[in-house]
């Protein structure tokens, strides 16, 4: 389970969101919301440990996250607003090398079916750099059909995916929901239809009550 205890940031002398606490358990699927520099990515980064909150502290497992470091990033991939890939690198190379770096067996077939779900068979051996904005998004995504982890943080997830990527990537959510996995996405998209139930999130400005426990 990750939870947020009374997690505050500051931006420029301007403080985004303080006390905000919550929990994802497994199974959750959790959209953050928030207009433009509501603060989103500052908490998905401090969630996902690449930027230290003000006050508060972030746990996995009731644990706080530098303590249990090597575990947490084993349990989690971030997927951030920059596609994260190697654009020298052609999709199939992107992907062998996400499925070695995150300490999995190589398993040339996982990497096909990766790509077919991501709709990116045809482009496999061209380098990413010549992809379009989508396709090269769909390269950071298809990670997800080969992640071994049970968290999954992803800030705009849907952006430039067209709606069929947007649907097929809400199935894939909710079956790492059904899996008792837990997603944390962003989005200013109106989310596709989806199977399974989800939370949402509003990040408000600053909240009175501090949370217990
Ligand atoms: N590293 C940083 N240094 C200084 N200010 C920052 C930094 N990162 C973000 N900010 C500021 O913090 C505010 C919130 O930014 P953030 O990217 O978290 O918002 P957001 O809700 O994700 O916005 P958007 O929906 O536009 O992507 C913005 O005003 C931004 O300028």
């Amino acid at each position: 389970m990750l939870e947020a205890r009374n997690l505050a940031c500051i931006r420029d002398d301007r403080e985004l969101f303080s006390r905000l606490c919550f929990r994802v358990e497994p199974g959750d699927i959790l959209q953050i919301e928030g207009g433009n520099g509501a603060g989103k990515t500052s908490l998905l980064r401090i969630l996902a440990g690449l930027a230290r909150p003000e006050r508060g502290e972030v746990c996995w497992g009731q644990k706080n996250i530098s303590l249990v470091r090597e575990i947490y990033h084993r349990d989690l991939l971030y997927i951030g607003h920059q596609a994260g890939i190697k654009l020298a690198l052609t999709p199939f190379e992107n992907l062998a090398f996400y499925q070695a770096a995150s300490g999995g067996q190589r398993d040339e077939k996982a990497v096909w079916q990766a790509l077919e779900q991501a709709g990116l068979l045809g482009y496999e051996e061209l380098p990413s750099a010549g992809l379009s904005a989508g396709q090269q998004r769909r390269v950071a995504l298809a990670r997800l059909w080969l992640s071994p982890a049970r968290l999954w943080i992803l800030d705009e997830p849907f952006t430039a995916i067209d709606k069929q990527g947007a649907a097929q990537l809400m199935s894939l959510f909710a079956g790492h929901s059904a899996a008792r996995g837990m997603v944390l996405l962003t989005t200013h998209q109106a989310l596709p239809p989806a199977s399974v139930a989800i939370r949402k999130m509003a990040l408000m400005p600053v909240r009175e009550t501090p949370c217990s426990g």
